[in-house]
């Protein structure tokens, strides 16, 4: 199978923009440009709000802004590429000079196209380059990051959830590879609150060690999700904590990137549990 070796250095390089995992893990920060997102939908939809907010989370220490422009919440509504568009690019367009590399998080290669030409760095694709068959070469012609990420179309509570992830990874990869997409470029994340049940959103996250071993470096994203709430009822703004706990056990496991809407939380919480970790 031509699958992608993993990267020999743990650098995640997008673009030239090169981000360095070796000794600290690197938060993404969430700008959702949507109106109907589940925990920050309309706070962003306007273009100076989302401005704002882009650079409030860069002063709060984000390494990588995600701008999404389509809600893909359990039972969301799809949103048609000319709207996702008239969502996203003026929002890329009036960020192209922050400091931090961009992220654009869509399902569709046209919208990540569009993003990249404006300037993006990273693809983040909830399909792993398993949904639209334009999103890997798009993703190789633009020399992006890409952030595979692991969904199912069918919740199957009789899947073994981990061998899936990692069956799902492999295909991944090897859709990178013939793509021309370098090992560099690529990252997994497991995908947690898409295409799972509780019991296996729970599991993926006891298993990020074995996703860590594959060389890559994994993305988690836990941030105000529903599994925090079927632990201990509470509304997305309420789950802060459930959402750092989560996160200082991937940091542990060794994951490279913790997807967050509360950065400076995140920032504190990542650097307090590498410094344990390192004194070991
Ligand atoms: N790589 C990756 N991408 C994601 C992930 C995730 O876990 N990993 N979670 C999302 C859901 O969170 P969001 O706050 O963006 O909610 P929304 O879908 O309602 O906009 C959206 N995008
Ligand atoms: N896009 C998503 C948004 C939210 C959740 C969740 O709360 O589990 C899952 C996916």
């Amino acid at each position: 199978m031509a699958c992608l070796t993993p990267p020999t250095q743990r650098l995640f390089d997008a673009r030239g923009r090169r981000l360095d995992y070796a000794d600290r893990t690197l938060v993404m920060g969430i700008l959702n440009v949507t109106p109907d997102s589940f925990s920050d939908g309309g706070r962003s939809a306007a273009l100076s709000d989302a401005v704002t907010n882009a650079w409030r989370l860069v002063d709060e220490g984000a390494d990588i802004l995600d701008i999404g422009g389509e809600s893909t919440r359990p039972g969301h509504t799809p949103v048609p590429a000319e709207e996702e568009l008239r969502r996203v690019l003026p929002a890329v367009e009036a960020l192209a000079e922050l400091p931090v590399p961009i992220s654009i998080d869509t399902q569709k290669a046209s919208v990540a196209e569009a993003a990249l030409q404006r300037g993006a760095a990273i693809v983040n694709d909830i399909w792993g380059l398993m949904g639209d068959p334009e999103m890997a070469r798009v993703a190789a012609a633009y020399d992006a990051g890409v952030v595979a990420m692991h969904n199912r179309t069918n919740v199957d509570p009789a899947v073994d959830i981990v061998a899936d992830i990692v069956a799902f990874f492999e295909q991944s990869l090897e859709r990178a590879a013939r793509a021309g997409i370098r090992p560099e470029r690529m990252s997994l994340d497991p995908g947690i609150g898409f295409g799972k049940t509780f019991e296996q959103n729970l599991r993926a996250l006891s298993a990020l060690g074995e996703f860590v071993r594959l060389g890559f470096p994994i993305l988690l994203g836990t941030s105000r999700k529903s599994l925090i709430g079927k632990v201990i009822e509470t509304t997305p703004a309420e789950r802060l904590p459930g959402t750092i706990a989560s996160n200082v056990l991937g940091i542990a496991a060794g994951c490279a990137i913790i997807r967050v809407h509360d950065v400076a939380a995140h920032v504190q919480a990542a650097r307090v549990t590498e410094a344990i970790l390192h004194a070991s």
